[in-house]
């Protein structure tokens, strides 16, 4: 559903997912958004690239998972706590989500509101693009007459990259580790340069910076207390029906959030009372972008 009158410079489509894409152009960027999920599929600042790889073999289809862009993982992370629940990341990525407001500020700077309830939880997506800068908050709430429970939540975005086979990441140096295919817990060092598969949970919010080489992103958090590394490599990409074999190399997942006790026994999960709320938030800044650093 979308608010009777969208500004001028946002429009939406129709999408195979079965739910709306909207996209804007306006003098400070142009984004494109499905309302499957609240799924952000590209945001591209004025003057510079994109800061999402979306896979050329994503599937746009009713609740299958997009992949690439910003899927927002809720109210669980992969399967959860217990390794049990379903569907993988939790049904908020895949279920259409309502458009509330979309604002286009004088300079261009495009203000989206989304909401939907996935499995008893509320979940209000605010986002912020501009110039020269992206930020995204998912808030997580309780109805005031739902019992109290823990949840997870991810932003999980990919990052597009030149090459993930010359990139790296650093800010997570000394953070608890959990290496999901290692199946082990360790330490985070000084700078990560993955050289395989990696799928890594750091216990640490950042700030964290990626350099692919061409260009640097930076990653400011509010409310999230795990940073996920996550590239597939080539040898995962090849089990992956929506990855090209060509093209798993030009994306790493960076992602933010707020994860349960996986291997490490760490609970970063959420605790919501009734009536209660708890926003994640990160903001992206791009060194191609006009204006930044
Ligand atoms: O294939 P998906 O369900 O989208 O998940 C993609 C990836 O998401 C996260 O990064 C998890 O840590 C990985 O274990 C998972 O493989």
């Amino acid at each position: 559903m979308c608010p009777a009158r969208l500004p001028d410079g946002v429009t939406t489509h129709p999408s195979s997912s079965g739910a709306e894409e909207l996209r804007a152009a306006t003098e400070a960027c142009t984004l494109r958004l499905d309302l499957q999920g609240a799924h952000l599929l590209s945001w591209m600042p004025a003057g510079g690239e994109d800061l999402l790889w979306l896979s050329p073999e994503a599937v746009r289809a009713p609740g299958r998972a997009i992949r690439g862009g910003i899927p927002l993982c809720a109210p669980w992370f992969a399967g959860g706590p217990d390794g049990e629940h379903t569907p993988s990341h939790g049904p908020a990525r895949t279920q259409p989500w309502q458009l509330r407001e979309a604002h286009v500020e004088p300079d261009g700077t495009v203000d989206l509101t989304l909401a939907t309830n996935a499995d008893g939880v509320d979940l209000t997506l605010a986002l912020s693009a501009g110039a020269t800068q992206l930020h995204l908050e998912l808030t997580t709430a309780l109805p005031a007459d739902a019992e109290p429970r823990r949840v997870e939540a991810a932003l999980h975005t990919y990052l597009a990259v030149h090459d993930v086979r010359a990139t790296s990441v650093t800010g997570l140096a000394g953070s608890v580790v959990v290496d999901k295919n290692a199946r082990s817990v360790g330490e985070a060092g000084e700078t990560l340069r993955p050289d395989g598969p990696t799928d890594l949970i750091h216990r640490t919010a950042g700030p964290v910076t990626l350099e692919d080489g061409e260009r640097s992103v930076r990653l400011e958090t509010q409310g999230a207390a795990d940073t996920v590394v996550w590239t597939p490599w080539a040898e995962g990409a090849a089990s992956m029906t929506d990855v090209p074999d060509d093209g798993w190399h030009r994306f790493l997942c960076v992602e933010t959030a707020c994860i349960g006790p996986r291997r490490d026994e760490v609970d970063h999960s959420i605790a919501l009372e009734p009536g209660g709320s708890h926003a994640l938030a990160v903001t992206f800044t791009p060194s191609d972008a006009g204006g930044a650093a």
